[in-house]
């Protein structure tokens, strides 16, 4: 194992930090999260923007807008874990059950499908959708260390993009959704929702304090939104090819 890897990640105290909607043990791979991501992000300077919000809030809709007119890269957590659920992986049923409850898979198994992604990406620039969830996935992320071009620097978000919108609207959405998404069910979304507000919001809450959160208004129609979203995302107009 290379020891001064670009990546590494101390997971702290992975027992006693799963958030309380996590209540029972899940077998996880339990190789150190580094020996997979080595290379990556190398000399880059890394750019990372949370997209937090509830459950249908607009998320991954407003991230493809995004993408279209900034050039990051769209990672959604909920897309990795549900495509290592498609993959066979050892950690698959454990993921699903977690999903279909609603809950927060643990944060060692989400990181590590984040850092593939975005060494893969190839991209220096990161939209991170519906990560972190709750206190522990925010703890395991901020233990992300960029090696360079600054030793020892967190990888730190620039800021934190909230969508805001009430739980009826959000409901609505979600079930005229149609994806066939195991967990766009009345009753998964009503535990959705309890862990977004149990769990989610004092992550936001937390960057809040720290002067990172930007709020958006995401009860408006898509395109209304956007023309909010592309304010906050305008001083990266310049670095668009
Ligand atoms: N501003 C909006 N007004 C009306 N409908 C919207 C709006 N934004 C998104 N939608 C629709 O609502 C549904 C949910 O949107 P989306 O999948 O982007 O939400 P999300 O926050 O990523 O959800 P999740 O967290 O459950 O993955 C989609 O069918 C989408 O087309
Ligand atoms: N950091 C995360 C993100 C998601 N999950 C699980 O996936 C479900 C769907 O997430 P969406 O963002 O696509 O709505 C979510 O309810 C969780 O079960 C997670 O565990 N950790």
């Amino acid at each position: 194992m290379i020891l001064d890897t670009d990546f590494v990640i101390q997971l702290v105290c992975m027992g006693t930090m799963l958030d309380a909607t996590v209540d029972v043990p899940v077998p996880v791979e339990t190789s150190k999260l580094q020996d997979a991501d080595e290379s990556f992000p190398g000399d880059k300077k890394i750019t990372v923007v949370f997209v937090l919000g509830g459950p249908g809030s607009g998320k991954g809709t407003q991230c493809a807008n995004i993408v279209q007119h900034f050039g990051f890269t769209h990672l959604s957590a909920g897309d990795l874990l549900r495509a290592e659920i498609k993959s066979g992986s050892e950690n698959g049923t454990m993921i699903q059950n977690m999903i279909k409850e609603g809950k927060i898979v643990p944060s060692e198994v989400t990181i590590k499908l984040l850092q593939r992604a975005m060494r893969e990406s190839g991209n220096d620039k990161f939209l991170i959708d519906g990560f972190p969830r709750n206190e522990e996935n925010r703890a395991a992320f901020e233990e992300v260390i960029q090696t360079s071009p600054v030793p020892q620097t967190k990888i730190e978000p620039e800021f934190v993009l909230f969508f805001d919108c009430s739980e009826e609207e959000m409901q609505q959405r979600i079930l005229g959704r149609n994806q066939g998404r195991e967990d766009d069910n009345i009753e998964t979304i009503r535990k959705r929702f309890k862990v977004f507000m149990e769990s989610s919001l004092p992550v936001i809450e937390y960057y809040n304090s720290k002067g990172k959160v930007r709020k958006i208004d995401a009860g408006k129609p898509i395109e209304e939104v956007f023309e909010d979203v592309k304010e906050i995302f305008s001083p990266y107009s310049a670095q668009v090819a």
